[in-house]
């Protein structure tokens, strides 16, 4: 779990997030909207397309009715001096064979709407049409047109009529040949369905007062648009041509493609459901998706190695930090030659490292030093003792503690002042550093009582002569303020060769041995063996 929540909480895992999204959100934003305007392109080409077959099925349909028009004009004009009779109707209808292919049936009326002749049946029943308002129409206009659709009584079939009038020599109208086309099986139905694109397409075909003329669904023909063809014809009733996004009944997306006739007041339609129009485009739509979703995958390792790499200095002066902190290496190794942000941090680091050694340097001095000597102090001594005694124990060589002691200092506090018995101690600090080897350490321990550790002692006389050189640099009388005086001490020396030696127990015989001193009347030294019962020896001063 926690590997886990580092990783995603570290910077390469942030940086491969960022890029991800960066992929992504560019990706699905310029794909998505090149597949809109792919798809808008898409739908004018496909609209285009369609308005362009709409206009030759528009075309075609005039046409047929053009033809069927003059047809019937053929049937009633007579040649020049030829009286056409309703007696001989029959018998002409009959004699053309070509208007039983392009009529359902081809009738003839006296103008009293009487039915005088019938193509298909010469016995059909009798019927009277002079209510019907393409008859009363044409009668009205002495010209020949297409009729609103209507059931006919004759066949009670959904038809239209072409009605073409009828006159005699005079030009009188005498009664009216009226062909019908049946709109279940025009005859231009099956070169209209072949002029279908998509399968799921259907053409269409509405009068301007919604009555729908051709449908694939054969019980629409004769209903209203409002009645059952729903919203698809309410745009081709606005005539002229054109397209829009529409949806079927049941809520399929459809494209609405429509186109006015000529001849009549019809609007052809054509219904095509999106989903198939733009089937090409799932395909490309899929491959766009597959496409961003490899591109971000890639872009994720990418963003992830890239990131890792540039990083890598930042994991290495971590590192560097560490054994820093660890005491395994020192500021040495900050790369502080680097010109990048990396090369910053380390110079940072660096400056910062050194500060760090310095205010520790300048810390221990402070622990270690005699403030008012400047010499080291009794922490010092102690850390220090023991690793001497230590590195006696391994090289085999004699160490020496000697334990010093300024006689009667209480006095020269007492007539001189405190501040003069400062400058003592501090002389006196100052002499016995000179005195001995730069090898050995000199210590304050407390008030006035210093300690001296000499690390390469040979042997007890040189004991002898460093106790001797001690008393000889103390000969001199010490300033203190305005006043000289004169200044004694007592030395205790200590000498150990045994390498297993505690601390305490040099220390008690140095400390044995300036007793013996003091008891001997001070301004003097003495050596004494750790572990000897008695004192080596105890000098005075002369
Ligand atoms: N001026 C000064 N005096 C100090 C300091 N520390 C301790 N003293 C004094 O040093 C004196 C030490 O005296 P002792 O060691 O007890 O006695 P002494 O007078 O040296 O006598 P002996 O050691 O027996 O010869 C005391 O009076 C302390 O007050 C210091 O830092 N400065």
């Amino acid at each position: 779990m926690r590997p886990l929540l580092g990783l995603l909480l570290s910077f390469k895992f942030k940086i491969t997030a960022l890029v991800i999204a960066l992929v992504l959100v560019s990706g699905i934003g310029t794909g998505g909207i090149s597949l809109l305007i792919a798809e808008s392109e898409l739908r004018h080409v496909i609209a285009r397309q369609e308005l362009s077959l709409l206009n030759s099925a528009a075309a075609l349909i005039d046409n047929d009715l053009q033809h069927k028009r003059q047809l019937l004009r053929a049937l009633t004009e007579q040649p020049p001096g030829q009286q056409l009779g309703l007696g001989q109707l029959q018998e002409l209808l009959e004699a053309h064979e070509t208007l039983r292919d392009e009529f359902f049936n081809v009738n003839a009326f006296d103008t009293a709407g009487n039915l005088v002749a019938s193509l298909r049946d010469k016995n059909a029943k009798r019927i009277n049409v002079a209510e019907r308002t393409y008859f009363q129409q044409t009668l009205a206009t002495r010209e020949g047109l297409i009729s609103a659709p209507f059931k006919s009584a004759l066949s009670g079939r959904p038809v239209v009529v072409l009605t073409q009038p009828l006159r005699d020599a005079g030009g009188n109208v005498i009664g009216i040949i009226l062909g019908a086309i049946d709109l279940q099986r025009p005859s231009f139905s099956d070169q209209l369905d072949a002029l279908r694109t998509s399968a799921d397409g259907y053409l269409f075909m509405v009068t301007d007062d919604g009555t729908v003329i051709h449908h694939p669904n054969k019980s629409l023909i004769l209903s209203k648009i409002d009645d059952g063809a729903g919203t698809l014809g309410e745009a081709a009733l606005k005539g002229g041509e054109g397209w829009q996004d529409d949806l079927l009944d049941d809520g399929v997306p459809t494209l609405l493609v429509h186109k006015h006739l000529r001849l009549v007041d019809w609007t052809i339609g054509l219904s095509y459901p999106v989903r198939s129009a733009f089937a090409p485009m799932q395909s490309v739509r899929l491959r766009a998706f597959i496409g961003a979703a490899v591109l971000t995958l890639l872009a994720g390792v990418f963003g992830w190695v890239v990131t890792a790499k540039l990083l890598r200095p930042l994991g290495k002066l971590r590192q560097h930090v560490e054994n820093l902190s660890a005491g395994s290496a020192d500021i040495g190794v900050f790369d502080v030659t680097r010109a990048d942000e990396f090369g910053h941090l380390s110079r940072a680091f660096f400056a910062l490292s050194q500060r760090r050694a310095q205010a520790e340097l300048e810390l221990h001095q402070l622990a270690t030093t005699d403030v008012l000597t400047g010499i080291n102090n009794r922490r010092m001594f102690d850390d220090f003792f023991p690793k001497a005694l230590a590195r006696a124990a391994r090289s085999g060589q004699q160490v020496g503690l000697a334990f010093l002691d300024i006689d009667h200092f209480k006095q020269i506090n007492d007539t001189l002042g405190h501040a003069a018995g400062d400058a003592v101690l501090r002389e006196f600090a100052r002499r016995l550093t000179a005195a001995v080897r730069c090898t050995d350490t000199v210590a304050r321990l407390a008030g006035d009582e210093f300690v001296i550790v000499f690390e390469q002692l040979a042997s007890g006389a040189e004991a002898d002569l460093l106790g001797r050189k001690i008393l000889d640099e103390m000969r001199a009388p010490f300033a203190a303020g305005e006043a000289q005086c004169t200044v004694t001490t007592s030395v205790g020396i200590a000498m150990t060769t045994n390498a297993n030696v505690a601390m305490d127990d040099v220390m008690r015989a140095a400390d044995q041995a300036l007793y013996g001193v003091k008891a001997a009347g001070r301004n003097g030294f003495a050596v004494n063996r750790v572990g000897a019962e008695r004192l080596l020896r105890v000098r005075g001063a002369n």
